[in-house]
């Protein structure tokens, strides 16, 4: 079976995005902060702790009483959930049998009384788990949801809750209509690229400085006349004024030179190639650097980043101006949806 086309979309619960445990009930063999770990699950085998076997993951004792246990998720960046994965990774004789998961719209920072008494709309209702499985959920509801409760029928352990969804773009956060156009956290997204043989495209638009070149994204090394590239979908249209080409960790693989091109949407199909017009011309990189480029384009929707002829890159930031109208936009939008997860 193909994965699921949802599985693509970012992760809005996990840590890279500034997602985090709230608040649980029970975590008594393991911590419910490990639940949005960016990292894939890890075991080893008869390691025990003071409580008990070590597992990467959350666990909750075994009830000796009627329940169920719970742990409430804050979203790193606010969304559209398409799909969730409830991993069981490693957990074999003690996973939950089934699970729920809720969302819920609470904007600011609520607490964790404010959050116990929010509107939660179901996401997935007793979803039949397997043990140490990836279980994979199809979420059909279309309001934007902040934080997710987790809910496991009746005790157990779950190594990672993912919640794949469709970024929306928080306007408190640019109250001036200058961003990141292109990161994740405002709705950004890379939509297409050449090769991602060593790491994510996904990985260039997160948040912060990559620690490791592990943490950004690497092509294969090509033998042909050809050079990668990645396609990025930008948060909204804007006018871009810097772009920030980041080779960082890349000493010995970083491109030889890069240039930017750009389309808008609105008025020209992507799909045609003579529509992309120039941003920044081929230009010769540096290993790694975090290399910053002044732009003044018009509007742009996408924006391709060739790099010649292969390499590595840590992040690609593309900061400029929500072009004219769009954050007020985007503000009816965000206000529309407020306190309606379930609209
Ligand atoms: N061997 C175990 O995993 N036992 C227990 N769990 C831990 N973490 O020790 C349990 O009861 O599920």
């Amino acid at each position: 079976m193909s994965a699921p086309d949802w599985l693509a979309l970012p992760d809005l619960a996990s840590r890279r995005l500034g997602g985090g445990v709230v608040g649980t009930n029970d975590e008594l063999f393991a911590a419910a902060d490990n639940l949005v770990t960016p990292e894939p699950p890890g075991f080893t085998p008869r390691t025990f702790g003071p409580k008990g076997q070590v597992y990467d993951g959350w666990e909750t004792r075994r009830r000796r009483t009627p329940g169920e246990d719970w742990a409430i998720v804050r979203l790193g960046a606010a969304g559209v959930v398409r799909g969730l994965v409830v991993d069981t990774s490693f957990f074999t004789g003690n996973y939950p049998p089934a699970a729920s998961v809720h969302g819920c719209r609470l904007d600011g920072h609520p607490s964790l009384d404010e959050l116990s008494a929010a509107d939660w709309v179901p996401l997935v209702t007793h979803g039949a788990l397997e043990g140490d499985t990836a279980n994979m959920f199809f979420s059909s509801q279309a309001g934007l949801i902040t934080h997710v409760k987790l809910v496991i029928h009746p005790d157990g352990g779950v190594a990672r809750l993912r919640v794949h969804g469709e970024v929306v773009p928080d306007p408190t956060r640019f109250p001036d209509g200058w961003l990141d156009l292109a990161a994740v956290e405002n709705g950004g997204r890379v939509v297409g690229c050449s090769d991602l043989f060593y790491g994510s495209p996904a990985q260039l638009v997160e948040p912060g400085l990559a620690r490791t070149m592990g943490e950004g994204w690497e092509t294969r090394r090509r033998r042909d006349a050809g050079n990668d590239w990645v396609v990025v979908r930008l948060a909204a249209p804007g006018r871009l004024r810097l772009a920030e080409l980041d080779t960082s960790h890349f000493k010995g693989n970083a491109p030889g030179a890069a240039s930017l091109r750009g389309v808008d949407e609105r008025k020209a199909d992507p799909a045609d190639e003579a529509a992309w017009r120039d941003l920044l011309p081929r230009t010769d990189l540096r290993p790694d650097t975090r290399h910053r480029f002044v732009l003044r384009t018009d509007p742009v929707t996408h924006v391709r980043l060739d790099i010649h002829p292969d390499g590595g890159m840590a992040r690609l930031r593309l900061h400029g101006h929500l072009d004219d109208g769009v954050l007020d936009t985007l503000r009816a939008a965000w206000d529309r949806s407020a306190g309606r997860a379930g609209n």
